[in-house]
């Protein structure tokens, strides 16, 4: 065979199929790109451009060939040394591209080294180039003709393929930054903060859509711009600049650029060098009615009951619910009376759930369970460093946390004097200053107040305002006591027995009739709360399908019991303080000191219990951990 016939019979054997060629291209676009800059950088300094280089993929295929014209045709009409061309396949010998690609190194080939008539003509350098990872990327190779060696041929190969490796990697890197970068800012782009940062002499250097929005800025504009030009108040980070010291959650109420009044929760970041040098500051901030929000829902600032929970037929009770469903719709205050346990707070729920801010939330606060020292506080928050002890930063008080909604204001009557000129301020301007603070904070907040004490009797011993209890008691409902509405009891006694067997997993079917008449026969001091405890206490005795006489507390059975013989009153008759005060003390120290308990043991609500054991000097005995 002549050798331009073994030159044609490898190019058929070693060229690739075009289109699989141009797949490989698309491939290896990355590696061209970069190999190019250096393929041109060894062309333009080599004047005589007696030389041909070629880069391969990791399998021997040319990629791209570049060199002087003349040389370029030389070596395709001897080694048909072309783009397109695969140089490990059978037949085509040891060649010093595939050198390198075996053994990882350059590699160096040079006339009769090369087992192929054809190419022994030609010396050969080749260079591995890898990626990041060590992985075989391509190979570079310069081929010239024996005749004009050049002995810093190999040299000039292998720092080309350190330079296109390093360039590869400074690409990798540069995509993989952009990609996180990407990331990075989407995230900041969609959170709930508003978040911005300023250089090292106040410029703003980014600030994301939320931050823009709080601030009523164009998010673009305002790019390059002093901070202290683009708001209209003295922004707080620039201190942060000045001193050097960031700050975490502190509480600030500003004016935006739209005039409208914010109240903002800020953390401020001061950004330094890797020499410690400030160079600008992170500022992120939110609205505090977005965390009163989630304050409210975490602790279940909401209203549980509607007037579907409330049971009872009488018309007494009747009227009331009407009455109530009335004051829902209204924005004024409401005031509920009534005896313990007859449903105040169920009202102050259903009233709420019925009222057009039910979605907003429902915040109850007993005043009288609450030491009169704190009661301020609770209400209406206290200002940074108001008290030694306080959080730093201060507090909303239950007023703030109710915006938007309804505050309950239960056994209002215990509220002190000094707290219900604070309260007027709140019915009349609906504005709050915090405890030790000067802000004033506006509050959108429907006030419904319970009592179980007459508040006009308060009002003329000079216990509580007349002031406020006018404004208390625009909307005024009177709640009912159990024993003036005897058609309830049986209503409500099915009702319990029904709810308690069910979560007690017990089957009874009913009531006994002799039961219902001696529930009837009771006075029911208690109200409601009595007779759900009572036939709570029922429900767990029963071990019949029925609730029977004997399952009921002695105390209401002995009331219908008929009187045999006439007790001898002189030996019986006491005090009924001192024997109230005797069972208090007996019960508490039966329960250590748990209010609670004592509370259930003797079937009053704790605030009565409570009320009680002031009365009789009796807190003391209070378990320290109620
Ligand atoms: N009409 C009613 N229907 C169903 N349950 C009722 C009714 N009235 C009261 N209750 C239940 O009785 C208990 C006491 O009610 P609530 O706490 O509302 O009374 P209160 O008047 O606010 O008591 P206190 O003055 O002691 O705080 C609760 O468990 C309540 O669900």
């Amino acid at each position: 065979m002549s050798d331009e016939q073994i030159r044609d019979d490898q190019l058929s054997r070693i060229r690739i199929d075009q289109k699989a060629f141009q797949h490989l291209l698309e491939d290896k676009k990355e590696l061209i790109q970069n190999a190019q800059i250096f393929m041109d950088y060894i062309f333009s300094f080599m004047p005589e451009k007696n030389f041909v280089i070629v880069l391969t993929d990791e399998k021997a295929n040319i990629l791209k060939v570049a060199g002087g014209q003349t040389l370029m045709q030389l070596c395709n009409d001897e080694m048909r040394f072309l783009e397109g061309t695969c140089w490990m396949k059978e037949g085509v010998g040891k060649t010093a591209i595939s050198e390198a690609i075996n053994t990882g190194m350059p590699a160096k080939l040079c006339g009769e080294d090369h087992p192929m008539s054809v190419h022994q003509s030609w010396s050969c350098y080749a260079a591995p180039i890898v990626d990041a990872d060590g992985m075989l990327q391509g190979v570079l190779c310069l081929t010239e003709n024996t005749r004009q060696e050049n002995p810093n041929a190999l040299g000039m190969v292998i720092a080309s393929a350190k330079g296109i490796e390093n360039q590869i990697k400074n690409m990798d890197k540069a995509i993989k930054l952009k990609e996180q970068l990407k990331y990075q800012s989407a995230i900041v782009e969609n959170m709930s903060d508003g978040f911005l940062t300023i250089d090292q002499y106040g410029k703003l250097t980014y600030i994301n859509r939320k931050g823009a929005e709080l601030l009523a800025l164009d998010q673009h504009t305002c790019i390059g711009k002093h901070v202290g030009d683009l708001v209209p108040f003295k922004p707080i980070i620039l201190e942060v600049l000045e001193t050097g010291k960031g700050y975490t959650d502190r509480e600030y109420v500003l004016e935006n650029l739209k005039g409208k009044k914010m109240h903002l929760l800020k953390t401020a970041m001061p950004i330094k060098d890797e020499q410690g040098e400030l160079v600008g500051v992170i500022d992120i901030f939110k609205e505090i009615k977005q965390i009163k929000k989630m304050i409210n829902s975490m602790v279940g600032a909401q209203a549980t009951f509607s007037f579907g929970d409330i049971l009872g037929n009488s018309q007494a009770l009747r009227e009331c619910i009407q009455k109530s469903k009335v004051a829902a719709q209204s924005l004024s205050s409401v005031l509920i009376q009534g005896e313990s346990g007859t449903g105040k707070e169920l009202f102050a729920h259903a009233i709420h759930r019925e009222s057009q801010r039910s979605e907003g939330p429902f915040v109850a606060i007993n005043c009288a369970a609450i030491p009169k020292e704190l009661i301020e506080s609770e209400l209406f928050g206290y200002a940074a460093g108001a008290f030694t002890g306080g959080v730093k930063g201060g507090r909303p008080g239950k007023f703030e946390l109710a915006h938007g909604g309804t505050i309950f204001l239960d056994e209002i009557g215990d509220m002190p004097l000094n707290i219900q000129a604070k309260l007027l301020r709140v019915l009349q301007d609906k504005k709050i200053v915090r405890v030790g603070g000067d802000t004033v904070f506006d509050v959108d907040v429907r006030i419904v107040a319970a009592t179980n004490r007459s508040l006009y009797n308060d009002c003329t011993k000079g216990l509580f305002r007349w002031d406020i209890y006018y404004r208390l008691n625009v909307l005024s409902i009177q709640l009912p006591p159990l024993r003036e509405r005897e058609c309830d009891v049986r209503l409500l006694a099915d009702f319990f027995v029904q709810k308690i067997a069910g979560r007690e997993q017990k089957n009874i079917q009913g009531i006994d009739t002799r039961v219902y008449e001696m529930l009837k026969g009771h006075h029911w001091p208690g109200n409601v709360r009595e007779l759900e405890n009572v036939m709570e206490q029922a429900v767990n005795l029963c071990d019949a399908e029925q609730i029977l006489p004997e399952h009921l507390p002695a105390f209401i059975t002995r009331e219908s019991a008929p009187v045999e013989a006439k007790p001898d009153l002189n030996f019986y008759l006491r005090p009924l303080e001192d024997v109230e005060k005797e069972t208090i003390l007996k019960a508490l120290a039966y329960t250590n000191g748990n209010v609670s308990r004592t509370a259930k043991l003797l079937n009053v609500s704790r605030n009565t219990l409570y009320n009680k054991m002031q009365k009789y000097d009796a807190v003391s005995t209070v378990n320290a951990g109620e």
